[in-house]
């Protein structure tokens, strides 16, 4: 059994930071493993993790440490995940992705085009007893949303589990790639997308989190076996505090659901890394999209690293502190990656992974659901089925348990969230209360002020009215006269 691969990352200082902090640094390099943290409060910690890369190393020197054993094990059927992980600026997309994945510098090229690059000299060089295919899909979570990047008219990708393959995007575009130029072209595509949303619903980059899946397969000719190996790259959304970006409206809630995500993140984290040993322990993966779609990668079955990027700026020290914190923990994190093996014609069997939903699958849950709840809540579910297509394979009764767990699990969160969005509300219309009481109040003290002012105007017209009476009176009279004088003369 293995651990996690956690290696911290510096960026250089930016020139907003030199501004504030001139070229003071919160870090003390000990060494290529170990470097000294100074918080704000001028406290000093030791931080050890598998490599730290400080302000001048090369993005190079990343992909060798971090990404090239888990690229070769994926063309070897086994699965990988390398995930960037800091707050907003720290530098995860550029350690990702570099300043550009099709046209950059050598130098600065990031994880993803080397990857790209390294998956297919792996290939090359196994030799022809083997037929390799690799297809790539790309989506984002975006307030707890699966969006397919090759394909934005799929907003709301579902989340399958099934026995053989693992967890799956149901429906999801997988493109075949025959050569690193078309994977790039490919991928700068799907970036694209994500920038098209940015316009389209006014969401930065940083606001959702950035999934690249590529899937190798195998073909061992001798035998007709297929493997099938993984490799996933997450480029997280920033965990940056509300409280200092003093986020608003779309942007506070935005925040909200991206920590509320990360917190799952850390909250799977604690359950995979506190449990007491040879007793099951409950794991939260269904909590958020995320996690469900890192449940292999942080389970167990998967070559795992995770990068924490960070600034090394006083100014960012508290958020620099937290991104560390959560690496040391993630370094409990044991792994057992296994080789996935399918035979070819399994994978077949288990049809397409854009299948339609099986009515008679739901009405196997539906049924199970009705022994243990009553039928209106049986058919809230049912409504929750039908709202969130929730799929599955019910081939075990492991599987019935597994979509029963996802439905429980969301009506939680649901209802976690209802509750939250009342409480806001509550205090919403507790502070408006307050705001017409005040009102009212001082309604009422300029209404008595003027009551005074008022009986004065009041008083002043009664005195006038005889006056208007009388005119009025003379004025119906000369009208009259004027009607009579008519008819004598007609
Ligand atoms: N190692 C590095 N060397 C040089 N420049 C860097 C490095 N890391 C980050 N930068 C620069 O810092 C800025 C912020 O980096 P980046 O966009 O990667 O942050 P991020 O963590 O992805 O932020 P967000 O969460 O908002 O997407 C960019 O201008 C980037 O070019």
């Amino acid at each position: 059994m293995s651990s996690m691969t956690i290696c911290a990352r510096f960026r250089p200082l930016s020139s907003k930071e030199r501004r504030d902090h001139g070229d003071t640094v919160c870090i003390r390099c000990i060494d290529a493993e170990t470097f000294l943290f100074k918080d704000e409060k001028d406290e000093e910690f030791t931080f050890s993790f598998d490599k730290v890369f400080y302000e001048k190393s090369e993005q190079a020197q990343v992909y060798e440490f971090l990404a090239w054993p888990i690229v070769k094990d994926a063309v070897d059927a086994i699965n990988g995940t390398i995930i960037t992980y800091g707050q907003t600026g720290a530098g995860k997309t550029y350690s990702m992705e570099g300043p550009s994945i099709l046209v950059c510098d050598e130098q600065k090229r990031g994880l993803l085009p080397r990857i790209v690059e390294g998956l297919f000299d792996c290939i090359k060089s196994s030799g022809g007893t083997m037929k390799h295919s690799i297809k790539l899909s790309m989506v984002e979570i975006y307030m707890e949303k699966v969006r397919d990047l090759f394909d934005l008219s799929k907003d709301n990708i579902q989340i399958k589990e099934s026995k053989s393959q693992g967890i799956l995007l149901n429906g999801v575009t997988e493109i075949s790639v025959s050569d690193p130029a078309e994977a790039l072209q490919s991928l700068s595509s799907g970036i694209a997308n994500r920038a098209v949303g940015e316009t389209q619903m006014n969401m930065a980059s940083s606001r959702s989190h950035c999934i690249y899946i590529f899937t190798v397969h195998q073909e061992v000719k001798r035998d007709d076996r297929l493997k099938t190996g993984k490799l996933i790259l997450v480029d997280l959304a920033g965990s940056e505090k509300v409280e200092k970006t003093g986020a608003e409206g779309k942007v506070l809630e935005e925040a909200k659901t991206i920590n509320k995500s990360l917190s799952v993140l850390g909250n799977v984290i604690n359950a995979l890394t506190c449990g007491s040993p040879g007793k099951a322990n409950h794991i939260p993966f269904r909590d958020s999209k995320l996690t469900r779609i890192l449940q292999d990668s942080l389970g167990g079955n998967s070559r795992t690293a995770l990068l924490c990027c960070c600034s090394p700026s006083p100014s960012n020290a508290l958020e620099s502190l937290s991104t560390l914190r959560f690496g040391m923990r993630a370094k409990h994190i044991k792994m057992s990656p296994r080789v996935k093996c399918n035979e070819d014609k399994c994978a077949e069997k288990q049809g397409p992974a854009s299948s339609p939903i099986k009515h008679e699958s739901c009405e196997i849950i539906l049924d199970k659901l009705k022994e243990r709840f009553d039928a209106e809540d049986v058919k809230l579910l049912e409504e929750l089925f039908t709202l969130n297509g929730i799929l599955f394979d019910p081939c075990s009764s492991e599987e019935l348990d597994s979509a029963f767990e996802d439905v429980t699990s969301q009506t939680i969160v649901s209802l976690q969230q209802a509750v939250e969005e009342l409480a806001s509300t509550v205090d919403e219309l507790k502070r408006e209360n307050k705001g017409l009481k005040e009102r009212l109040a001082a309604d009422e003290r300029s209404h008595a002020a003027g009551k005074e002012a008022g009986d004065n105007n009041t008083s002043s017209l009664v005195h006038k009215l005889p006056g208007i009476l009388r005119s009025f009176v003379s004025w119906v009279r000369s009208l009259s006269s004027i009607k009579l004088l008519n008819c004598e003369v007609n």
